[in-house]
């Protein structure tokens, strides 16, 4: 018997119909496992403007099912918000005089002290105190230069204004030395003339002392409090009172970023990142896109195969002006590319995800911004955060053409506890969605 069935076999094995379906029902099995695993494979893509708050989404989302952040991470946010706080209290100053905000600090007669600790500020080189390659090497620097740099901020008022503007407010040799700054770009940022000043520098005024005057300038100079409140006149980074709040641990030269620190800061995305978690069985990529203008010419390599787009809108920012192009209002630059994403071709059958983000600064600029002064067909009460809310919510409902829904989320990226809650809600959404889609639901 074994012999017949032996015969049998290798009579099959010359059969040309039965190799023909061997071979068919392989290729049937293996497009079954790639369609399995193509169900199994989501695909979110974040997008929003610039400094909406995409990246500290996907923080969040590392998080929750990457186990966090590395140490090589810590040190370099360590780095960059250092260089973030000394350049955004410089900056306060600078603006108080150019808005005519009288500075308790500029007062030597009344103040002493502040006016010292402003001396000493307005000395201070955040570069020669950090390690620039650890910060992110030459894309640091760009980065750097391109938002602090007096030339660089000439170049986008002379765009916005059309006309040149002379720099005003500088006083006590605060310049920009962009010959340092271009020293430090060197490719490895080990530059030998650069470590010297360093050096020299921290003999002259050390990181303590400066965090001191960062200190002392947020909790005690009323006009930097006046002019923080009008920050919406100009750029600053959004996290800087939580960096001079906390200034003194960053001087530490031991510090190593907690979680809330890295939520609060910020390194502009540059490209378009890809990370993978997995949840449940389901295999998560997310990709983060740059939102600057400059970075969107990049985000079409990234439209295909996307099984959610998640999009997120900084609400707070109706009252302030584009990094890019200080013409434009954030919101309206938002509005306008919702309007283009949602109603595009590449997204017709994709589900949108809408943010509501930094909720909370939303809710604290309400009264003193009221949002009729820049959206005069709001009806809403001065200071209603409820109604401010839906009323941002209803302009871009407005903009489906497509019929289909909208999932729409009032977040705060940078608060761990709430955005555990929307990130799984989020994360069940798609995978029904994708499931219904692939007709396994
Ligand atoms: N207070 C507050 N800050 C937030 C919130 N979301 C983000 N931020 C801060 O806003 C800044 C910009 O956030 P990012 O996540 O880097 O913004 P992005 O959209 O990735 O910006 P690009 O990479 O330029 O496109 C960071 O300093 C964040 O900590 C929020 O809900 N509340
Ligand atoms: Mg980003």
């Amino acid at each position: 018997m074994g012999c017949t069935a032996s015969t049998a076999f290798s009579g099959d094995e010359q059969d040309p119909f039965l190799q023909s379906k061997r071979a068919n029902d392989m290729v049937e099995r293996s497009l079954q496992m790639q369609k399995h695993k193509e169900k199994k494979e989501i695909k979110l893509l974040l997008l929003g403007a610039g400094e909406s708050g995409k990246s500290t989404v996907l923080k969040q989302l590392r998080l929750l099912h990457q186990g966090g952040f590395g140490n090589q991470e810590r040190v370099q946010y360590t780095q960059v918000i250092w260089a973030d706080a000394v350049q955004s209290m410089k900056i306060l100053i600078i603006q108080a005089r150019k808005l005519g905000i009288p500075l308790d600090c500029d007062n030597p007669e009344t103040n002493r002290h502040l006016f010292e600790q402003k001396r000493l500020l307005l000395r201070a080189r955040p570069l020669e105190h950090i390690d620039a390659s650890l910060a992110g090497g030459s894309g640091f620097l760009n980065d750097y230069v391109l938002k602090y740099s007096e030339t660089s901020e000439n170049k986008r008022r002379t765009k916005s204004t059309g006309r040149a503007q002379a720099f005003q407010g500088l006083e006590d040799g605060d310049t920009f030395n962009l010959q340092e700054l271009s020293e430090g770009l060197s490719e490895d940022g080990t530059n030998p003339a650069l470590a010297q000043k360093q050096a020299a520098a921290t003999r002259s005024v050390s990181s303590q002392q400066i965090a001191d005057a960062i200190s002392e300038l947020w909790k005690h100079d009323r006009g930097i409090r006046q002019c923080f409140a009008r920050s919406n006149e100009f750029q600053l980074e959004s996290s800087a009172e939580y960096y001079f709040e906390h200034i003194r641990n960053f001087a530490n030269p031991g510090y190593v970023c907690s979680d809330e620190d890295i939520l609060k800061g910020r390194i502009k995305t540059t490209g378009i990142t890809e990370t993978a978690f997995n949840i449940g069985s389901t295999n998560f990529k997310v990709l983060d896109a740059g939102g600057q203008r400059s970075e969107r010419r990049k985000w079409i390599h990234c439209f295909q195969d996307i099984t959610a787009v998640l999009f997120v809108l900084a609400v707070s920012e109706y009252d302030q002006m584009l990094f890019e192009d200080e013409r434009v209002n954030r919101m309206h630059e938002s509005i306008m590319l919702f309007n283009t994403l949602l109603n595009s071709k590449w997204f017709s059958n994709t589900p949108f995800i809408l943010f509501l983000n930094k909720t909370d600064i939303f809710k604290e600029k309400l009264t003193r911004s009221p949002i009729r002064q820049y959206f005069p067909d709001y009806q809403g009460r001065v200071g209603d955060v409820d109604a401010g809310l839906k009323y941002f919510e209803s302009i871009f409902l407005s903009l489906n053409k497509t019929g289909r829904p909208i999932y729409v989320h009032r977040t705060c990226a940078t608060d761990t506890q709430s955005m555990r809650f929307v990130l799984t809600a989020v994360a069940d959404l798609i995978i029904q969605q994708n499931l219904k889609k692939s007709g396994i639901l």
